[in-house]
C-alpha cells in the first residue's frame, strides 16, 4: 500500500506556534483590495458581516528517544527512484531524522501520507486494470468530469471503483462527480487551428461553425455578455484574445497570444462570470445519475452564491441522499460571496483553470492561500486543483516547479491535491500520482505541526465535540500517537482532520458510504468494521485489526476517542478519550 511507507520522528513541540497564528492572519484578500479586483468583484468585508477504561487504559508516560543522526538523502522526484516500497521507508527515515538534533523528541512508526490525492478517470485510466493500478499508487478520490464522456462511461468507473472497495478492506476510493456548469467552451473543429498574434479570429453563437477564421460558442447570450475591449481565454489562458467589434451573433477578436485551438476549449473573460445559472439541465440530470449511483461528493462548477448550495442541499435532503457538496471555486462573481458559499459546502476545490482566466492569474496563488485558510477554520475540506503536474501528461518527469506547487498546498493545509489531465488522457498516469504521493508525504516530513488554523481550539471551543478533538489533537501530538475514533457519521473524524493531529487518525466506522466518503480528508484513514454492543470488545478488536495489518505495533501507545453527534455506547458512557498501550 503506498499511503503506509515511513517511520516518522515528531519533531518540535507543538507548542510552538507560529506568530502568525497567534496575531491572527491579514486576510489575502484584504491585501488584494479593489484596484487589484474589479470593483464589483470586491465585496467580501461586506459578506463578512463510553466503554470507560478498562483492564488495559492505563496512563501513558510520555518517553524521549534519541534520534540516531543519519544522512541526509536526496529528494527523490522521478518515480523511478520509488519504485520499491522499502527504499521509501529508509528514504523517509533518513528525512525525518534531518534536523533532529534539538527538536527531536518522540519518534512513531507507520506514519501514512495525509494529504489525499484526487485523480480524474478518463480514457487513459477508466479500466480495472488502472483503477486498481491508480489505487495502489495512492489515488484516494476518483473524479468524474461530466463535461467530457457519457453516463455509460461514468457508470463503469463508479462499478469499478465500488467493486474496488468491496474487495479492499483496508483500503478506500472515494467517488467524486463534477458537474459540466455554465462552461462556455468553443465548439468542434474538424482539426485544430493555429492561432497567430495579430490575425483576426471571430466567435459566433451560430452552431456547426469551425473553420480556420471562426467557431461557435455553445452560449446563446455570448454575444451580449462580451463588450468591445474585452481580453478573451481560451484553454485556461494558453491563448488570448481582444474583443474588437460585434454583431448581433458573432465577436470579431484579434489574437493576442496565439497558439493552437482544438476542439471544444473552455472561454473565460477576463473579470466576467457567464449569466448563466451555476446548475444548469444537463447538471440536474447528472446530479440525479449520482444519487441513483450514491456518489460521495459533487464538485458544483462555478458556484457564484450560497442560494445555489442550499438549493441542492434541498433537492438531495427531499431524495434521501447523503451526499456532500464541494464547491468549485472557479468564477469572478464568487470571490465576492466566498464566506457564504463555503458556510453552505461541505468543501471547497481551488479549481485554478477558470480561477485564473476569470481573475488576473497572479490573484491565483493568493486566493488559494486565502480558501485554504478560510476552509480550514470553517472545518471544511478542500482540494487544490488544476495543471498539478501538468508537464507529466506528456513528459514521464514533472518540473521543479510543479514539484514546489505540491509542496506549497501541503504546506498550505490542503485535504487534497489533484490530477486532472494527468491521470484522465496523459501518458503517465500512475507515474504522476506516484510523484504527486512522494512530494506530498516529503514535505509532511517537514512539517512540524505548525500547520494549524488561525483560530486553532478558539472556533468550537463552547460544543463539547470540538472540545473532545481539539483536547485528543493536544494529547496525542504531545505524546506522539495516533488516533482512533469510532464514528457512525464520520463527524467525529472529520472534525479531527481539522486540527490535523501529527499522527494518524484511524477511523472506524460501521457505515461503508461513511467510510468512503472519509477518504477525502486529511491524515483520516477509514476503516470500516461492525461494532458490537459492547464498547470493550469493539476497541479490543479495532486495535486487534490494525496490529494485523501493522498499523501499529505492541507495546506503542494510542489514543481512543469516542463522542460526536451520533454517540456510540451512550449506555456505558458519554465522551471519552483514553490513552492505551496496544
Ligand atoms: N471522461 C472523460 N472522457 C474523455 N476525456 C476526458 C474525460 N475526463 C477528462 N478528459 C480529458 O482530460 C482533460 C482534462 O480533464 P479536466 O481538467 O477534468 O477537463 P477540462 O479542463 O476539459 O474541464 C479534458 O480536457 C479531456 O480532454
Ligand atoms: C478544476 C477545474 O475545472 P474543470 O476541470 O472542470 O474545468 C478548473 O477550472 O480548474
Amino acid at each position: 500500500m503506498a499511503q503506509l511507507v515511513a517511520t516518522r520522528s515528531i519533531q518540535n513541540s507543538c507548542f510552538s506556534l507560529p506568530a502568525s497564528r497567534s496575531g491572527g492572519r491579514r486576510s489575502h484578500l484584504r491585501e488584494l483590495g479593489p484596484s487589484i479586483l474589479p470593483a464589483r468583484l470586491y465585496r467580501l468585508g461586506k459578506d463578512r458581516k463510553r466503554g470507560a477504561g478498562r483492564s488495559c487504559s492505563s496512563p501513558v508516560f510520555a518517553v524521549a528517544r534519541p534520534l540516531p543522526r543519519s544522512h541526509t538523502g536526496v529528494v527523490p522526484v522521478s518515480p523511478d527512484d520509488i519504485s520499491k516500497e522499502e527504499e521509501q521507508f529508509e528514504h523517509l527515515r533518513s528525512i525525518q531524522q534531518l534536523g533532529e538534533g534539538s527538536n527531536g523528541l518522540w519518534s512513531k512508526p507507520n506514519v501514512m501520507r495525509k494529504t489525499k490525492i484526487v485523480c480524474t478517470i478518463g480514457p487513459s485510466t477508466d479500466t480495472r486494470e488502472m483503477i486498481w493500478k491508480l489505487a495502489d499508487a495512492g489515488m484516494n478520490v476518483a473524479r468524474m468530469n461530466m463535461s467530457h464522456g457519457d453516463h455509460a462511461s461514468h457508470q463503469k468507473v463508479i462499478d469499478l471503483v465500488k467493486e474496488y472497495n468491496a474487495q479492499n478492506k483496508d483500503n478506500v476510493i472515494a467517488i467524486m462527480l463534477d458537474t459540466k456548469g455554465p462552461e462556455v467552451r468553443s465548439g468542434d473543429l474538424p482539426q485544430p487551428v493555429t492561432l497567430t498574434s495579430g490575425q483576426e479570429f471571430t466567435f459566433t453563437i451560430k452552431r456547426g461553425v469551425g473553420s480556420e477564421t471562426c467557431v461557435s460558442v455553445n452560449y446563446d447570450d455570448f454575444v451580449n455578455d462580451v463588450e468591445v475591449g474585452d481580453m478573451l481565454l481560451v484553454d485556461g489562458g494558453m491563448m488570448s484574445l481582444m474583443v474588437k467589434s460585434k454583431t448581433e451573433d458573432s465577436v470579431k477578436c484579434e489574437v493576442v497570444d496565439g497558439g493552437e485551438l482544438k476542439s471544444r476549449r473552455h472561454l473565460n473573460v477576463r473579470g466576467k462570470s457567464a449569466t448563466l445559472p451555476s446548475i444548469t439541465e444537463k447538471d440536474w440530470d447528472d446530479i440525479k445519475f449520482g444519487v441513483e449511483n450514491q456518489v460521495d461528493y459533487y464538485a458544483v462548477s462555478f458556484v457564484k452564491d450560497a442560494k445555489v448550495v442550499h438549493e441542492l442541499k434541498d433537492y438531495l435532503k427531499s431524495c434521501n441522499a447523503d451526499i456532500h457538496v464541494t464547491v468549485k471555486i472557479e468564477s469572478a462573481d464568487s470571490i465576492s460571496n466566498l464566506h457564504s458559499i463555503l458556510a453552505a459546502s461541505d468543501g471547497a476545490m481551488v479549481a485554478r483553470g477558470d480561477l485564473g482566466a476569470e481573475l488576473p492569474i497572479e490573484e491565483v496563488p493568493l486566493l488559494q492561500e486565502e480558501i485554504i485558510r478560510i476552509c480550514r477554520s470553517m472545518g471544511k475540506a478542500v482540494i487544490v486543483a488544476t495543471n498539478m503536474l501538468e508537464s507529466m501528461i506528456v513528459h514521464p518527469t514533472p518540473t521543479r516547479a510543479e514539484v514546489s506547487d505540491i509542496a506549497i498546498a501541503v504546506r498550505e493545509g490542503a485535504d487534497a491535491v489533484m490530477l486532472s489531465g494527468e491521470t484522465a488522457h496523459g501518458k503517465f498516469p500512475l507515474k504522476a500520482v506516484k510523484v504527486m504521493h512522494t512530494v506530498a508525504l516529503r514535505t509532511e516530513a517537514s512539517m512540524n505541526g505548525g500547520n494549524l488554523p488561525f483560530n486553532f481550539g478558539q472556533a468550537f471551543k463552547n460544543h463539547m465535540s470540538e472540545m473532545f478533538a481539539y483536547h485528543a489533537t493536544m494529547m496525542s501530538n504531545t505524546l506522539g500517537t495516533s488516533i482512533v475514533v469510532f464514528t457512525r457519521t464520520g463527524f467525529m473524524a472529520i472534525l479531527l482532520s481539522h486540527y490535523r493531529p501529527l499522527g494518524t487518525v484511524f477511523a472506524f466506522t460501521d457505515d461503508e458510504r461513511v467510510r468512503q466518503r472519509l477518504a477525502l480528508y486529511q491524515g483520516v484513514r477509514p476503516i470500516c468494521m461492525k461494532f458490537s454492543d459492547d464498547a470493550e470488545e469493539t476497541f479490543a478488536e479495532a486495535l486487534a485489526y490494525l496490529q494485523e495489518l501493522g498499523m501499529v505495533k505492541e507495546g506503542e501507545e494510542i489514543a481512543l476517542l469516542q463522542s460526536g453527534r451520533q454517540p456510540i455506547w451512550r449506555s456505558q458512557s458519554t465522551h471519552n478519550i483514553q490513552v492505551r498501550k496496544v
